[in-house]
């Protein structure tokens, strides 16, 4: 385990709820000994990661659970980033770790890139269906909202309590950096290249993301139509849970868990409908999508360590 201002303490003294764990003294990562280490979660700041994971043993696998790889094309990363790709090479070697979507490919991989949140909640429903044909590839606005843990626990006057409690604002209006990722996923599904109106919200709660996502049906398809294919998509799947018929998912209902709950919903305008998608954005939206990954690319069963029910079921 490594930090930066807290290298030298114990995880307990950071997480206090680690407090009873056996676990050694976090390093700063100079000073950490790779020797006899098999796997790394990442979890750096976009921009510190690719400098990072260029130095690292080549024979480690690593889940990157930040923003650095995700983009394969490097201008399109140094164009919503702001910033140069410094490890453009090892780019090319790189899995999207979209689990239930490309979970053949994670297998094989040596580095994934962990999905970001609000791309989980949004692709996960939408993927199968563009794929299907079942929903127009044009005019898919996206509204998401979320916990405020998604902005990471690093203090910032715009995070603090009286800024977020009694309200919620909208931010990144018409540019935020999970746009270029979502319209990559929903782009390979299609084959075309897809756009979309995306705003995310940040909510007074600790965790959750909620997409409620608007899209036009294609010619003759009905929204039942999409609810069967998301339930024939997801049959197989532990961790994706398409609802039904009129139950709404809640946030509530992921806390701490790995699930995605996704429903569809007829519009009252003929040939739309209205899918809610909603996931922790700790868990299946970081951390818990990424030990999926890891399960995968180790070869241990896929649900390893993740067999934690919501908080509120
Ligand atoms: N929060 C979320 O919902 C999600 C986050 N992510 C991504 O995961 C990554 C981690 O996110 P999160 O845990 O929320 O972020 P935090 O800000 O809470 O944690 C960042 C971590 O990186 C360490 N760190 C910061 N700067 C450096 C540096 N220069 N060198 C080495 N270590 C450094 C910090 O150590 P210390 O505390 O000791 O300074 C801390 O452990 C980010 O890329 C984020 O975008 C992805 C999906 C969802
Ligand atoms: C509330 C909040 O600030 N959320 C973050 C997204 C967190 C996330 O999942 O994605 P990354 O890994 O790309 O950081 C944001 O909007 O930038």
């Amino acid at each position: 385990m490594t930090a930066d201002r807290k290298a030298g303490q114990s995880i307990g003294s950071v997480f206090p709820h680690l407090v009873s764990q056996d676990l050694p003294k976090m390093v700063a990562i100079k000073d950490a000994d790779f020797s006899d280490v098999d796997a790394v979660f990442c979890c750096l700041p976009h921009g510190t990661t690719q400098e990072i994971i260029k130095g690292l043993p080549k024979s480690l696998k690593i889940v990157d659970l930040s923003a650095d790889f995700r983009l394969r094309d490097i201008s399109e990363y140094e164009e919503w980033y702001g910033q140069a790709h410094s490890a453009p090479e090892l780019q090319k070697e790189v899995v999207y770790g979209l689990t239930e979507i490309l979970r053949e490919e994670i297998k094989g991989a040596r580095v994934v890139a962990n999905p970001g949140c609000y791309p989980t909640s949004v692709q996960l429903p939408l993927v199968p269906l563009i794929k299907a044909n079942l929903i127009e590839s044009k005019n898919i606005i996206i509204d998401s909202k979320s916990g405020v843990s998604g902005a990471g626990r690093g203090a910032k006057e715009a995070n603090l309590y009286t800024e977020i409690a009694e309200g919620i604002y909208s931010y990144g209006v018409t540019r935020h950096r999970h746009v270029p990722e979502i319209e990559q996923g929903l782009s390979d599904a299609a084959n075309s290249k897809v756009t979309v109106s995306f705003t995310p919200h940040l909510m007074p709660m600790s965790r959750g993301m909620q997409s409620t996502i608007y899209v036009e049906l294609a010619a003759g398809v009905n929204f039942k139509d999409l609810n069967q294919q998301l339930k024939l998509s997801y049959e197989d799947e532990e961790f994706v849970v398409v609802l039904e018929e009129g139950a709404v998912p809640r946030t509530h209902n992921t806390q701490g868990s790995n699930f995605c709950f996704i429903n569809v919903f007829p519009d009252r305008i003929p040939g739309r409908a209205i899918i809610i998608s909603v996931i922790d954005n700790l868990v299946k939206g970081a951390s818990g999508q990424a030990l999926q990954n890891l399960n995968l690319m180790m070869g241990f069963p896929e649900n390893t360590g993740l067999l934690y029910q919501p908080l509120f079921p």
